[in-house]
């Protein structure tokens, strides 16, 4: 019996001090790759650290502190690329998010139209393109084959650095986008969202290696925390990711008042980037104001790195 299991009963605790070392840690076959599955065990996984750092625009995730992501909420172009231009001039800033899902549900066409403006507007911060659902904290139901027609028109003549696709879509429709991204180019980041609760740590594991296994450069996650407990869970689950599962860059996150502390831990836990509020327009519950987000996380960093 996996040690897990007898964790689960009522005798769990004590059952577990009998169990000898060698029965408890197994493994299972994932993809070609034998990977611990019972990380009660600390059983040697990639080893801590092992990420690799995805370069794009000079800036490499996953290397040095978070890098910082400020998210448009602008309800029309004309402020969209305004807003842009503004946050093209902040230091704080490594990218931004292009939050189209806020404009509206525009065709298509005009999407790939408002990104190409937007990519120009950005500077030289590394662009994310963002269509969030309705389920997911966006603003309208976007159902797969707009989702898909949407993409697809920003990928063939939009222009982004990054796109973040969400994980409970068809299965077929993201693996021909992320596909057609990554022949553009397109570095791909896959997402899953929960606002109503917190999944257990093993849950949310198995949630990031889904992306993994999808082809995403960057693992996401991001949940509604009710309890301190909520944001260790993300934490931790984040932590384990890092040390025995994967080697890419993950971007987790709990919302709301007790998820604040997963945006700055980032650097000892394994997400390497975060969502921070410009001028007080937040996209999500519990982000932080650039500057201060910024200031927390070089001082986590110097701290770290004495
Ligand atoms: O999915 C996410 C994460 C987020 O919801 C947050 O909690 O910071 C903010 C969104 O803009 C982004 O697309």
């Amino acid at each position: 019996m996996q040690r897990r299991h007898l964790f689960g009963t009522a005798f769990g605790a004590a059952a577990a001090v009998v169990v000898p070392a060698a029965e408890a840690s197994v493994s299972d076959h994932f993809g070609e790759k034998m990977r611990p599955i019972d990380t009660e065990n600390r059983a040697p996984g990639w080893g801590v650290g092992a990420v690799k750092p995805l370069e794009v625009k000079g800036r490499r995730i996953g290397e040095g502190r978070p890098k910082l992501i400020a998210p448009t909420t602008s309800k029309n172009p004309a402020d969209l690329y305004q807003t842009l231009e503004k946050f093209a001039g902040m230091e704080a800033l490594d990218m931004v998010e292009v939050r189209i899902d806020y404009l509206g549900k525009l065709a298509p066409a005009e999407f790939a139209e408002v990104t190409q403006k937007a990519y120009k507007a950005a500077g030289d911060k590394i662009v994310l393109v963002t269509l969030r659902n309705g389920t997911d904290g966006g603003p309208f139901i976007a159902e797969d084959k707009y989702y898909g027609d949407v993409y697809r028109a920003v990928i063939e003549s939009g222009k982004a650095d990054i796109i973040d696709l969400e994980l409970f879509r068809d299965a077929d429709m993201i693996r021909s986008l992320v596909k057609a991204a990554h022949a553009k180019g397109i570095k791909v980041i896959i997402s899953d969202h929960e606002f109503k609760f917190t999944p257990d740590e093993g849950e949310i594991i198995r949630r990031l290696l889904l992306e993994q296994e999808f082809g995403a450069d960057i693992l996401k996650l991001a949940v509604m925390a009710f309890s301190p407990e909520d944001a260790l869970t993300v934490m931790t689950a984040t932590a384990k990711m890092r040390h025995y599962y994967s080697d890419r860059p993950m971007l987790t996150m709990a919302m709301g008042k007790w998820g604040v502390l997963t945006r700055i831990t980032g650097e000892g836990f394994g997400s390497d980037l975060t969502f921070a509020s410009v001028g007080g327009k937040a996209s999500a519950p519990g982000q932080i104001p650039a500057e201060e987000c910024l200031s927390v996380l070089d001082t986590l960093h110097r701290a770290m790195n004495p």
